[in-house]
């Protein structure tokens, strides 16, 4: 059975940044200064490499699915991050997730901080992963919490009630409600339950790819859902700041979604900084820590950053769907074999999560620390 309200770790309070970027400075405090960031190596231009492009209908056609199934297992081998086109969601639903998160992000101070991180939890309005008090900052706010399953969700951040009450009831008294958080509610509702249903498809064929158990999968397939909504401020200085430094995910597989069409998101591809420009109406998904563990290593997690610009905020959705509570995380056994020996060892997701969040955000540095030591010259 899984545990309700387990503390499993927390952040220190920082300032808002959406405020601090109001007060009109020519220059950035020196807590958000990064001096250590490598350059954007390459700009934007025809001749950049892409990340893959994987249509989820010709994945579930019986024509295509063969060939597609390849390119969605070379995307994952050589990139860990590809766009999911055609993937099924309602656009409107989107579109309308995308409008209420923007509207979130402009409500007064006094009613966003109505969601603000409780004292020894990460989750809330605010930031993760601030461990020390001489950390640098990123240049950038989120709104984080658990959707999935239902009752694990903090019912002051997303309440639990089931999905078909909270429809009938929204039904039933939207028509004179005026109050944003209230249908925004509703969104992320079939939104969250959206992405459940594309990532178990995705999952499922990953399984496929990797010729794993459906009980190996199980880990992620009834897994937790959570949810960050990323708000990235313009920024005077935006060279001198980074809105979320290079890491990886330490979830099984990340959807991400561009909410305001301004881009940002870098990934590190053969040592280079690659910019992603998201196609219309994807969704980008990147492999995260625990499947590299669970692939045994076969699909690699890759390190990405968000960078912000002077002129216009940048909003980002990202939705993790990561390692069920009460689960192990450990390579596949089907995967471990004399020739293919563990190279990671095996932990409990309490154990991970815990770990994870008394860190600060570093790179692949927290899978680092679960590779068998024998195995560690293999790391990239
Ligand atoms: O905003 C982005 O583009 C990236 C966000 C991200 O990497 C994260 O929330 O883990
Ligand atoms: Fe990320």
């Amino acid at each position: 059975m899984e545990t309700k309200e387990i503390s499993l770790g927390r952040t220190l309070a920082v300032p808002f940044v959406q405020e601090l970027a109001k007060k009109g400075l020519t220059s950035v405090p020196p807590r958000y200064v990064h001096h250590d960031q490598d350059p954007p190596i390459i700009s934007l231009d025809s001749c950049s490499p892409q990340v893959p492009v994987i249509d989820m209908q010709r994945l579930l056609s019986e024509d295509f699915m063969d060939s597609e199934l390849q390119k969605l297992d070379q995307a994952c081998r050589e990139w860990g991050f590809f766009q999911l086109i055609n993937h099924e969601m309602s656009s409107r639903l989107v579109e309308k997730l995308k409008l209420e998160t923007e509207e979130f992000f402009k409500l007064p101070m006094e009613e966003k901080s109505k969601y603000g991180q409780q004292e020894g939890d990460v989750e809330g309005y605010g930031n993760v992963f601030v461990v020390s008090e001489d950390q640098k900052l990123h240049w950038g706010d989120k709104l984080f919490f658990t959707t999935s399953p239902p009752h694990l969700r903090k019912p002051h951040l997303f309440p639990n009630l089931p999905p078909s009450f909270r429809f009938s009831l929204s039904l039933s008294v939207n028509s004179n409600v005026n109050n944003c958080t209230d249908l925004f509610e509703d969104t992320l509702e079939a939104y969250s339950t959206g992405l459940i249903n594309v990532a178990a498809i995705i999952l499922g064929l990953i399984g496929k790819n990797l010729r794993i158990e459906n009980n190996e999968l199980a880990l992620l397939s009834e897994g937790r859902q959570t949810m960050s909504f990323n708000y990235y401020p313009p920024c005077p200085q935006p060279e001198q700041v980074i809105g979320i430094a290079p890491h990886s995910d330490a979830s099984g597989i990340t959807i991400l979604l561009e909410v305001n069409d301004v881009q940002g998101l870098q990934i590190k591809k053969d040592g280079m900084w690659i910019p992603v420009k998201p196609l219309p109406n994807a969704f980008i998904i990147n492999i995260g820590d625990t499947l590299e563990i669970l692939s045994n290593g076969a699909y690699r997690s890759i390190e990405h950053r968000a960078t912000v610009n002077s002129l216009k905020e940048r909003i980002s959705v990202a939705t993790f769907c990561s390692p069920k509570m009460d689960g192990e995380i450990g390579p596949a056994p089907t995967l471990v074999t004399p020739e293919t020996p563990a190279m990671f060892r095996r932990i409990s997701t309490i154990d991970y999560i815990k770990g994870l969040l008394s860190r600060k955000i570093d790179g692949k540095s927290y899978l680092q620390t679960m590779r068998i030591q024998n195995e560690q010259g293999k790391s990239n």
